[in-house]
């Protein structure tokens, strides 16, 4: 028996497609006509769907309305009819062609999957159309049963004819009728019960023969089970479902190893397989469906075409020519959240299974599209069972199509809002298909075709009855009998040899026939026939992937306008919250203008006051000074006279003479000062023997500034004064004691001394208090220092105490001169004072500001301090 095996896939052109993604949207289970209120998506056929979030959802749910766009929506009234032709009919073109495909559905649990890829009997699926098509289109050309077997390899070996493993089919046959009498209690439906509402013939190459393989698996709690595998070890005992391990062939290709692949030759057969399996598929009542998927199905169809030889039905032994494709329909478990399906248990462990994977497929899509737009990062295909079979797939060996199912219920749609996010996010993702390519072995191309056309025409001939002679055997059979009895007889000869011409005419005409004409011209004409429908055929595929390019290109355009409706929403929030800045801040701007209007108003009025509030205080200023200056003149004219009256006593008693009284020629010091330093007690006093010397000449005390005023400096080095005729003279001899506990103070006090208080107190360890000098001798005998104490109080309330210091020095004439160096100045300030007074730095900084505009020589006290003690020695 010659065997031959698939090795490897004849790879033709690449080409690119992206991931195709369709929608379908299941109808609403309690409403008929579905509200705002009670649905929340929204359908604008053929390719956009809008997600209507309600404002109770959670809230990672934008409130906003969200659109999505897919190759094509269908809504809540497709037809599985409809589906199936816009889904599934190119992928059944696909594999007819030699090309692999994988369809899967994808959603939350209840959404429609099963419902889409199985459906009803009488309203079929995807599957049983599936069917329907591939045999519809093949049945002219399928393969005697069991002429492939495959190799469990994931290949295929081809048993040529009279070689067919019959046995091993009677076999298989006998095993299925076993578990048909165990299961038919099961009650599998009835397939009459079947409806079919369209024939789909699609063109096959005629040189061909075709045989469909199936296989039925689901992975469950990640592992994989065989759901045709035989599991009767008796008529009576089932032992459970062994797991299977996926495993990669010698042409990298993924497959589940040691599973049951069976030949099916009819749509009925299919389905016989499919409720063998689907009554072991692992299926449980949820609280969100009846009939909820606990595993993922996929369900494999694979096409095995080989050409027929020369000799019309043969199936040519070359293994190279064989083509296998695959049809994968993966019913994939609905997505669950355990708050909604209250499961519990294994249902729960189930649920967790199902999510891990789902999450796992979708992990490796995005990824694969982060590397496909320039990323590097490893496809986790092995860690779930489901992306690990898949992975020739998405590693682009096949067209992969994904049917998103969504129900419109409102309680779903966060979820709902996922899928649709992952599934519009997936069509970026580009899987290449390979185009097989056909064996181009020594046959004459079209030459089913040409048989066909020869046996056509000869039997045409034969029914116009072309053929001017009998047929071969007709002729032989009338041959005349040769056998010549009577050799005289001349009519006998006659008749023999009229015979005998007459099959001459006919095997001339037969030899006449231009057989081999015809068959040139059919050949000829066959070649041309097959080298067009070969033309068509590129044509047609390159149609075909113009169509893919263009709805590509479409589907990318409608994400980018996508993209460029966001932007330019989020363009115009932008401008919006541009326009209410930029208000904001003409607004502010107004504000500040209209501020720096007021404030520019405020200076100059505020500079106004300044100015008028400057003439004020220099007028008031000048007033005080004029007045102070009219009231010092007054004081020292009156000082003056009673100066005046002290001379004319002491000139009259003759034994006293007073020096005239020097007015500091060259002292700055206003004489005001000067004079204001005369101790008021010696008003009206006159002390016999004792001469004063007042400020004799030098001003030594400058009570009105704490810095020393240069223009004293020199004071010091002006040339002491020579006694004048008249003049007592000091007492040369005598000699000022240097020990100041030796001094004996005479401290002339007032009579009404207001008290001080203060702390604050002069040094006179050894001291006579007088109120009135009455005698001279306390001054000339009992005292070498004199102390003159003044006070004087102002409207306010404010106390100056002035404490005059002088030497007593005797004269030569037996008197004493009196010679005042020291004065010490005690200020102290009312805290009661008038209310509208100002504090002294504010009368500092209103004088300064006057002053330094109108006269720049006045120099202005310094600020006067409560308990200002100013002291300044002469030397
Ligand atoms: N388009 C539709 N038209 C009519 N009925 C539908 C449609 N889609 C789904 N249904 C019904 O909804 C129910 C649930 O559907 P189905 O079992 O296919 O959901 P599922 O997505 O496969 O759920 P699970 O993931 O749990 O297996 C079924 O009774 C089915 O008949």
């Amino acid at each position: 028996m010659k065997r031959a095996r698939v090795n490897k896939q004849k790879a033709g052109p690449v080409l690119k497609e992206a991931l195709q993604v369709f929608c379908r949207v299941r109808p609403h289970p309690s409403h008929p006509a579905p509200t705002n209120e009670t649905a929340c998506l929204r359908i604008d056929p053929p390719c956009h769907i809008h997600l209507l979030p309600p404002s109770s959802v959670n809230r990672n749910v934008p409130t906003r309305e969200l659109q999505y766009t897919f190759k094509q929506v269908f809504n809540e009234t497709a037809s599985q009819k409809e589906v199936f032709e816009e889904v599934a009919l190119p992928q059944i073109k696909c594999l007819l062609a030699g090309k692999s495909s994988l369809l899967f559905t994808y959603g939350v649990t209840g959404s429609g999957k099963t419902y889409t890829m199985t459906g009803t009997l009488q309203d079929g699926g995807i599957m049983p159309r599936c069917f329907d098509a591939i045999f519809d289109s093949i049945s002219e050309c399928q393969a005697k049963r069991n002429t492939f077997k495959p190799d469990k390899l994931n290949g295929f070996e081809i048993i040529p004819e009279g070689e067919a493993d019959f046995e091993g089919y009677l076999q298989s046959r006998i095993a299925s009728a076993k578990m048909h009498k165990l299961e038919k209690k099961n009650s599998d439906p009835d397939l009459a019960q079947r409806v079919r509402d369209q024939c789909y013939a699609l063109p096959v190459d005629p040189d061909f023969r075709y045989a469909v393989f199936i296989t039925y698996i689901e992975i469950y709690n990640n592992s994989v089970y065989d759901l045709l595998e035989d599991i009767y070890e008796d008529n009576t005992r089932i032992r459970p479902l062994n797991s299977k391990i996926v495993r990669e062939d010698c042409n990298h290709n993924m497959f589940v190893h040691g599973v049951n692949e069976i030949e099916v030759t009819s749509t009925d057969e299919a389905f016989e397989a499919y409720f063998y399996g689907q009554k072991r598929r692992r299926i449980a009542q949820t609280a969100l469906n009846a009939e909820s998927s606990r595993s993922h199905s996929v369900f494999n169809i694979r096409l095995v075409q080989a050409p027929v030889d020369e000799r019309r039905n043969d199936i040519d032994l070359f293994k190279k020519y064989i083509i296998v494709s695959q049809l994968s329909l993966v019913d994939l478990a609905g997505s669950e959240r355990t708050n909604r399906t209250k499961n519990t248990g294994l249902r729960l462990k189930e649920a967790g299974n199902i999510n891990n994977s789902l999450l796992t497929l979708r992990l490796c899509l995005e990824l694969l599209r982060e590397n496909q737009n320039g990323g590097n990062k490893m496809i986790p295909y092995r860690e779930s069972r489901l992306t690990h079979l898949f992975r020739n797939f998405f590693d682009g060996d096949g067209q992969v199509s994904m049917i998103i199912c969504v129900s419109p219920l409102v309680e779903e749609c966060e979820e709902t809002m996922q899928v649709l996010k992952f599934a519009e996010s997936s069509q970026e993702i580009v899987t290449t298909v390979q185009t097989p390519l056909r064996p181009a072995n020594s046959a004459t191309p079209g030459r089913k075709r040409t048989h066909e056309a020869y046996d056509r025409e000869v039997e045409d001939k034969r029914a116009r009855g072309d053929f001017r002679t009998q047929s071969l055997p007709d002729l032989l059979e009338n041959l005349p009998d040769i056998r010549i009895v009577d050799f005289t007889n001349t009519d006998e000869f006659t008749e023999y040899r009229s015979k005998l011409e007459r099959l001459k005419s006919h095997i001339e005409s037969v030899r006449n026939w231009d057989f081999s004409s015809l068959r040139q011209k059919i050949v000829k004409f066959e070649r041309d026939t097959y080298v067009a429908v070969n033309q068509s055929k590129t044509l047609e595929q390159q149609c075909q992937l113009e169509r893919d390019r263009v709805s590509t290109l479409e589907n990318r355009i409608q994400l980018s306008e996508r993209e460029q409706m966001r932007l330019k929403r989020k363009l115009e929030d932008a401008d919006n919250v541009l326009k209410k800045l930029r208000g904001d801040l003409a607004a502010k701007d107004v504000l500040i203008k209209r501020k720096t209007v007021e404030q520019e108003k405020a200076k100059e009025e505020f500079s106004n006051k300044i100015v008028q509030a400057q003439d004020k205080l220099n007028r008031e200023v000048e007033r005080k000074l004029k007045s102070q200056r009219a009231a010092w003149e007054s004081e020292m004219k009156h000082q003056e006279g009673r100066i005046r009256m002290a001379r004319q006593v002491l000139s009259n008693e003759g034994k006293m003479e007073l020096p005239s009284y020097a007015t500091p020629s060259r002292s700055r010091v206003p004489p005001s000062k000067s004079v204001e330093s005369i101790p008021s007690s010696l008003k009206g006093v006159s002390v016999a023997g004792v001469k004063s010397t007042l400020f004799n000449n030098t001003p030594s005390v400058t009570a009105l500034t704490n810095a020393p005023n240069p223009q004293f400096s020199g004071v010091n080095n002006t040339p002491r004064p020579t006694a004048r005729k008249g003049v007592p003279v000091v007492n040369r001899r005598y000699r000022r004691s240097r020990s100041v506990d030796n001094d004996v103070w005479l401290e002339h006090r007032p009579l009404h001394e207001v008290p001080t208080n203060t702390v604050m107190q002069p040094v006179l360890p050894k001291r006579k208090s007088v109120t009135q000098l009455t005698d001279s001798k306390d001054v000339t005998e009992k005292a070498n220092k004199y102390c003159l104490l003044t006070q004087n109080q102002d409207s306010d309330g404010d106390l100056e105490t002035r404490l005059y210091k002088a030497d007593v020095i005797p004269t030569a004439g037996g008197g004493a001169q009196v010679t005042f160096n020291d004065v010490e100045v005690l200020k102290q300030v009312s805290p009661s004072g008038s209310p509208t007074r100002k504090t002294p730095m504010q009368i500092r900084q209103d004088l300064e500001a006057a002053c330094a505009q109108s006269t720049e020589s006045f120099r202005f006290p310094h600020p006067t301090r409560s308990h200002t003690h100013v002291r300044r020695h002469q030397d």
